[in-house]
């Protein structure tokens, strides 16, 4: 509700206002007709009363209540109750632009602070400071809320984000410092360490506090991260009173520089509005207004500790100070002096208090009759404070004071520097530059994947040596297996390959060898194993020492594998995977070749005793034997028949002599011509047929016997066949051999 449209205040001699009188809420492109018309009008301080309700400590003391609140009529008076226990009638009354009470600090803020806030956003100054004895609440109002009621300042800063949100023509330049004076000292709540912050002043900046860190913010949550920083850097102590309370003012501010979208501004003049004084947001001027929330320590009656009286005697001579300045502001400015440098506190204030700023004044209170006094006094400061009449004009400025502008003079600066250098060696330099870049980006790229290729490929070729050794080692085992014949036509394959019987210790020295070389590569693949274990287990690390350098020394531990590093070890690892399947195919159908090899050499070279030629041969060897023994056997009966018939021939003979010479005794004739003349008649036909037999056994002999002989030859030659023959499988294992150990070579290097 516009407090216009509300009654006036008994006590307000000047005309009560409130913020949404001076400029329209919205954000628009009329924010700064609105703002120039409303300028430099004259305008009474805002002042709210905020008045607590009973904290658990005055109600544990049984407090009375002594004043009575009514926002609805913005009064706040003495209870009559109250009035009445002290034997009086006159019921003092007061009446302020905002009287309220209760905990609701959102409600606070849109009546007596958000109109503010959003005419800072259009480049008016503001001030906001919440003031009243010890535990009042004012640190409540400013800062901290209960029941997530956030105070003031998050409220304000919350809204001054929601302002830029909804004002897409302008663009701003946010900045924040908190400072506190303590015991009349002023310290940077954003920087504790810095010493001897002095206030100074000049005409184009005011009075300002140096040095002092100022922090650019872009978000709200970035300026409540700082405001939390300045609290936990901030005086706080337990007292009579309060158990956290604040023995520092602190000065929260704000500047905001904002201008127009789309205009450069660089260069432009500075145009001013025809009314004297005010100036107009023309082009690319830029705006700055500050926006202050000052969250007071609270006036208090003398305290038992000795550091807090004294603190608290600071406390008090400020405030004072800052009441005797407002008393001032409101007399006849030209009555007199304004001590505005008797305190740390009005020097600082002095521009807003001047009337270069709109100000709203939140005096908070506690309601129970213990405090009557404090707040009687905090009434009475209400209600000086509301005849404060302010002037408060936007700051359009083209200056360097201007971040906003100076940030934009630097970026077109830059802009057009970069295009000369550009322009002049930028081209050539940049491009040595990118390529440098790129080409150093390559190294690192090529090292790492050299890196990760070496041990992908490193674990290939042992696994490949490891499957030929293998391979080897079936292959010489098969051999002992079997013992296949060989034939002419298969030594012609092999000719040239200097292996024979005398090359078989040769092979055991090859065999020792790859055996020796089998054992290395296990203790390779051991080394690998671990290896890759404590890569596994460093993976994830996040060390920044090239991969390079990390897996020279083995001492280290830790690797960088990037994801991209891990999935091309992945990557690699597949291919590898895959290399050894192929391998193993290839080895298998190496197998299969050798058995197909064996199958074919067992049929071709069936054993000589089972070939038929042999079997041939043997028959017919045994079948002369046979007709030879046979035929010597029939020798030896003719043997025995041509004894007996001689035998018959001589019986004969002797009987036929025997018989002449009986006859020759009786006859007279001689017996030896009678007796040879009869045997030979006997004898001789015998003797013929015998002869006879001989001869042709003699023949039969010679016959056998040349046919052996020819027999014996082809043995002894199909023998010697044989003989070399056996070598053939020794040139098959070679051969094999041979095949495998090129096999194994061109996938390497395939590779
Ligand atoms: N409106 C409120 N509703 C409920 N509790 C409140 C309210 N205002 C203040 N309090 C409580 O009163 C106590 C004192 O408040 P606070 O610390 O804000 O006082 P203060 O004026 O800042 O005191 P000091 O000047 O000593 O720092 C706190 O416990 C606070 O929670």
């Amino acid at each position: 509700m516009s407090l216009l449209s509300r009654p006036g205040t008994p006590l307000a001699s000047v005309t009560s206002r409130s913020y949404s009188s001076l400029s329209s809420v919205t954000p628009s492109p009329s924010i700064s007709n609105t703002s120039s018309n409303a300028s430099n009008k004259a305008e009474n301080v805002l002042v709210t009363v905020r008045c607590r309700p009973l904290t658990k400590l005055e109600l544990l003391g049984q407090a009375q209540v002594a004043f009575d609140v009514d926002d609805e009529m913005r009064k706040v008076s003495v209870a009559a109750s109250y009035v009445e226990s002290k034997g009086r009638t006159n019921i003092p009354e007061y009446f302020y632009d905002e009287v309220v009470t209760g905990s609701d600090n959102k409600d606070l803020y849109e009546r007596s602070v958000q109109d503010l806030v959003r005419s800072t956003m259009e480049g008016f100054n503001g001030t906001v400071f919440a003031y009243g004895q010890t535990a009042s609440g004012k640190t409540f109002v400013s800062t901290y809320g209960i029941d997530e009621q956030p105070g003031v300042i998050p409220q304000a800063v919350d809204d001054v984000f929601t302002y830029i949100r909804e004002a897409p023509n302008r663009e701003f330049l946010l900045r924040v410092s908190y400072l506190e004076i303590y015991n009349e000292t002023i310290r940077d709540l954003l920087a504790p360490e810095v010493q001897d912050l002095r206030i100074h002043e000049d005409k184009k900046r005011g009075v300002y506090v140096s040095p002092q860190k100022e922090e650019i913010v872009t978000t709200p949550k970035q300026v409540m991260k700082i405001i939390q920083k300045g609290e936990a850097n901030r005086h706080v102590s337990t007292t009579d009173y309060n158990l956290h309370s604040s023995r520092s003012h602190t000065i929260f501010q704000l500047v905001v520089e904002s201008r127009e979208r789309g205009t450069s501004g660089i260069g432009s003049p500075l145009r001013l509005s025809r009314t004297p004084g005010i100036k107009k947001d023309h082009g690319g001027s830029v705006r700055i207004s500050q926006l202050n929330l000052i969250d007071l320590a609270g006036s208090e009656k003398a305290a038992t500790a000795l550091d807090r009286r004294k603190e608290g005697a600071y406390i008090n001579k400020s405030l004072l100070t800052l009441g005797t300045v407002i008393s001032k502001l409101t007399e006849d400015r030209s009555s007199g002096h304004i001590p505005y440098r008797d305190s740390k506190l009005t020097r600082i204030l002095q521009s807003s208090l001047s009337g270069n700023a709109r100000i709203s004044v939140i005096c908070t209170m506690s309601p129970s009759a213990l405090a009557m006094e404090e707040s009687h006094n905090t009434l009475k400061f209400a209600a000086r404070v509301k005849k404060v009449v302010t002037r408060a004009g936007t700051n359009a400025i083209m200056d360097d004071k201007a971040l906003l502008q100076k940030y934009r003079v630097e970026i077109a600066e830059l802009k057009t520097k970069l295009m000369h250098t550009n322009e002049v060696v930028g081209n050539e330099k940049d491009k040595e530059l990118s390529k440098l870049k790129a080409e150093r980006q390559k190294h690192e790229e090529e090292m790492m994947e050299m890196q990760l290729v070496r041990t992908a490929l490193k674990e290939r070729i042992e696994h490949l040596t490891k499957l030929i050794l293998t391979s080897q080692s079936i292959t010489s085992k098969s051999i002992l297996d079997w013992s296949p014949a060989v034939s002419n036509n298969r030594r012609s394959v092999i000719v040239g390959v200097p292996l024979g019987l005398g090359d078989l210790t040769k092979e055991k020295e090859k065999d020792d060898a790859i055996k020796k070389l089998t054992a290395m590569l296990h203790a390779k693949e051991e080394d690998v194993k671990d290896l890759s274990a404590k890569l596994e287990q460093v993976a994830t690390t996040d060390d920044d020492t090239p991969v390079e350098e990390q897996l020279k020394s083995h001492k280290r531990q830790s690797v960088i594998f990037t994801d991209q590093d891990r999935q091309e070890l992945n990557r690699l690892r597949q291919t590898n995977f895959e290399l050894q399947m192929t391998v193993e195919e290839q080895a298998a159908k190496l197998v299969k070749l050798r058995e197909e090899v064996e199958a074919e050499f067992r049929l071709q070279y069936r054993p000589f005793d089972q070939t038929p030629e042999y079997m041939d041969t043997r028959h017919v060897i045994e079948e002369q034997r046979d007709l030879i023994a046979d035929m010597e056997e029939q020798a030896k009966n003719y043997k025995s028949t041509i004894t007996e018939l001689r035998n018959v021939i001589r019986k004969n003979e002797l009987a036929q002599f025997e018989k002449a010479e009986k006859n020759a005794m009786g006859s007279g004739i001689g017996v030896d011509g009678r007796k040879n003349g009869i045997i030979d008649l006997a004898t001789g036909g015998l003797v013929a047929h015998v002869k006879e037999l001989e001869a042709l056994l003699e023949k039969e002999r010679r016959q056998r016997q040349e046919e052996q002989n020819r027999n014996t030859e082809r043995i002894a030659s199909l023998e010697a066949e044989l003989t070399i023959t056996k070598a053939l499988p020794f040139y098959v294992f070679a051969l094999l051999a041979v095949f495998a150990v090129i096999l194994a070579w061109v996938i390497h290097w395939a590779l």
